[in-house]
């Protein structure tokens, strides 16, 4: 049995976790990390370097400020980390980079199995499209999100400039009243409303046709599932930073 410490544990996808994790016998949630430290059917700490429950794995879905201290948390503990928060700044990323010289980290801002398999669809249509087609992308989320755009669509983004030699330059939320697109544009739009749990559309735009490669989250518990299986991939790896590809080729 894996014993996880969720870090956001009172969030939304921290409950999911919870919930997926007391529903299957190979998972045990030993403890949660919360700034917000309601009662579950857990203890909860409010930091991570507090928690006195033996553990093999934190899973991470909180907020991108609180992921340096928690990564320095699990560092000391010599803990593995999954971390699926997304809006990380580049020193955020550089502290994760760091720690995974010495633990094991999952970092992935989708843990879909569904967002994996349309990012390599998207790089293959970017090879093959990449002279004649307009690439936008276009995501939609709840209205509680803070991070725009995506993780996700940025994921998407970096993994298209990837295969082009990175000559997309970014464009967010295009607006102007006098320029006209430039070939070498990648557009990346946000748009927030109601319940939405997850869309995203990649478009590409030819002379008189579109091809659009889309992805909709339908439930939380695909990436509350992602993330466990994550869980359970880190804790038998070395030191390193894994993403989904990792996971995916391991089958
Ligand atoms: N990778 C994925 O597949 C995936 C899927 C869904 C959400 N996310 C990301 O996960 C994160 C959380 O999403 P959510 O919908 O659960 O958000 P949420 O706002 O519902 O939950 C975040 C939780 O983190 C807690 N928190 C905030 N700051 C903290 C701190 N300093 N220390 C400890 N806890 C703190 C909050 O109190 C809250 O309970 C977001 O960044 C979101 O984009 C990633
Ligand atoms: O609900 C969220 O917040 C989500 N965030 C991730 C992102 O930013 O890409 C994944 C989808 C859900």
């Amino acid at each position: 049995m894996i014993r996880i410490i969720i870090h956001g544990c009172n969030g939304k996808m921290g409950k999911v976790v919870a919930k997926l994790a007391a529903e299957s016998p190979d998972f045990k949630i030993v403890a949660g990390v919360d700034k917000n430290i309601s009662p579950l059917d857990f203890p909860v700490y409010s930091d991570l370097k507090d928690v006195k429950e033996e553990a093999d794995v934190v899973i991470d879905f909180s907020y991108h400020e609180a992921v340096p201290d928690m990564v320095k948390a699990a560092l000391q503990k010599k803990l593995p980390v999954v971390i699926a928060t997304t809006g990380l700044s580049e020193e955020e990323l550089n502290v994760i980079k760091d720690a995974s010289k010495e633990i094991p980290i999952f970092k992935s801002a989708n843990m879909s199995l569904g967002v994996n398999i349309l990012i390599n669809l998207v790089k293959e249509a970017a090879k093959i499209l990449q002279q004649d087609f307009d690439i936008e992308i276009i995501e939609k989320h709840h209205n509680m999100k803070k991070d725009a755009p995506s993780g996700t669509a940025l994921m998407i983004a970096d993994s298209i400039n990837q295969v082009l030699n990175d000559k997309k330059e970014y464009v967010y939320g295009r607006h102007t009243k006098t320029e006209q697109r430039k070939p070498n544009e990648l557009g990346i739009h946000a748009v927030r409303g109601g319940t939405i749990v997850g869309e995203h559309q990649v478009i590409f735009a030819g002379h008189d046709e579109v091809i659009t490669i889309s992805h909709s989250a339908q439930s939380r518990e695909i990436f509350g599932y992602g993330a466990l299986q994550a869980a359970k991939f880190i804790i038998n790896q070395k030191p390193g930073l894994y993403t989904m590809e990792d996971l995916v080729k391991k089958g």
